[in-house]
């Protein structure tokens, strides 16, 4: 995981002290690395945390006209209006880390003002991709440039960390189709049950995602063209958000598979912006594992989750910020009065 402008000095260094902490080489596994990374991020060995919040980008897609989704559109509203009042899913468990949530409107197909949901409301719901393209490139631009805002409206704010959520009825459907067209794996491996569909709507999705991908004939190329053309206002606007870490230099911790596809986008744009991505969860939609691959990261929990909001990355931001305790605490050979333990050198390892 490399990026030029990743403090390779400071990495290595917070590499050092995870081997002061008195512990077995490698302990902590990659939360060592992980740690290392934030702190690379932010150019210091001194790892702080302790400010984070969840952006949760919240939109409509027109694709459920097309029974791809076991609810309709409608759900997005409610859901959204509990959100902004903190009463859904991620609300409770960010609280509980201490993180806060900040949802955000780019296109819920409703005229209602949402307390406690920041409204950046680019159209009411994207196009049915089955019919024309999601959207314009103007849109997506526009949801991508309110992702980076939203960042860097942080970063003034003080947030260390971010996390990546999004609430909008049928974006697995648009993930999945991006999956496709940005890896060139088949639908059958992309697409899967989303938020509870039985078999003949599984089987109707995919059929929904294959017609659109032959008629359209996307090329892995075209990242901005398959996120205007099969994606949503919510996956452009966590684009922005990745690419926003990367030019603020915080790290973004991601979430399932919509965000997954949206991190992929960010990198195919501009290449390097993983090296400030954190996956936490390998979500149970399978365009995750794919995505996942393609990035070249590695999700820490493996628990079938497949929820959204932003709840997987808010479980890893408890999760670092464990590993963050320990890595400053005084554990460490020289307290316990313990020789540390020596690394060997490759060659010697390997024998
Ligand atoms: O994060 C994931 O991997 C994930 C997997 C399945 C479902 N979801 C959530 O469920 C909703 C989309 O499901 P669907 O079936 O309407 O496409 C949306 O609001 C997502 O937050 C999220
Ligand atoms: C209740 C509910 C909550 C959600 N959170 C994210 N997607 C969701 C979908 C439903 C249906």
């Amino acid at each position: 995981m490399q990026a030029e402008d990743i403090n390779q000095a400071v990495y290595k260094q917070i590499e050092k002290n995870w081997d002061n902490i008195a512990k077995p080489l490698d302990g902590l596994g990659r939360f060592e690395k992980l740690i290392a990374r934030i702190g690379a991020i932010h150019g210091t060995t001194e790892i702080d945390i302790e400010k984070k919040a969840v952006i949760v980008m919240c939109a409509d897609n027109g694709i459920v006209e097309e029974g791809v989704s076991q609810s309709g559109q409608e759900t997005t509203t409610l859901i959204v209006r509990c959100l902004g009042k903190g009463q859904t899913s991620v609300g409770k468990m960010a609280a509980f880390v201490g993180a806060d949530v900040i949802p955000v409107d780019v296109g819920v197909s409703s005229d209602e003002a949402f307390p406690g949901v920041q409204n950046r409301k680019i159209t009411h719901g994207t196009g049915n991709f089955a019919k024309s393209p999601s959207m314009t490139e103007e849109q997506t631009l526009e949801a991508i440039q309110i992702g980076i805002e939203m960042v860097a409206q942080c970063k003034k704010e003080g947030y260390r960390l971010l996390a990546t959520g999004e609430v909008g009825i049928g974006n697995t459907t648009t993930s999945a189709a991006m999956a496709a067209a940005l890896t060139g794996c088949k639908v059958s491996e992309a697409a899967g049950r989303g938020a509870g569909l039985d078999d003949r709507g599984l089987e109707r999705k995919r059929q929904v995602i294959q017609d659109a991908l032959h008629h359209y004939e996307l090329k892995k190329e075209e990242p901005l063209r398959i996120l205007c053309t099969v994606g949503g206002l919510d996956i452009a606007g966590l684009t922005g958000v990745f690419l926003g870490g990367m030019l603020c230099h915080i790290p973004i911790v991601a979430d399932g598979v919509i965000s997954l596809v949206a991190a992929l986008t960010a990198e195919r744009l501009v290449p390097g912006t993983k090296a400030y991505m954190i996956a936490s969860h390998r979500s149970k939609e399978p365009a995750a594992e794919i995505l996942t691959k393609e990035l070249g990261l590695s999700p820490v929990i493996d628990a079938g989750l497949a929820l959204g909001e932003g709840t997987g990355a808010v479980m890893m931001l408890s999760l670092l910020d464990i590993a963050r305790t320990l890595y400053q605490s005084e554990t460490t050979f020289q307290t316990m009065e313990l020789a540390p333990y020596e690394r060997f050198s490759e060659t010697e390892e390997s024998r």
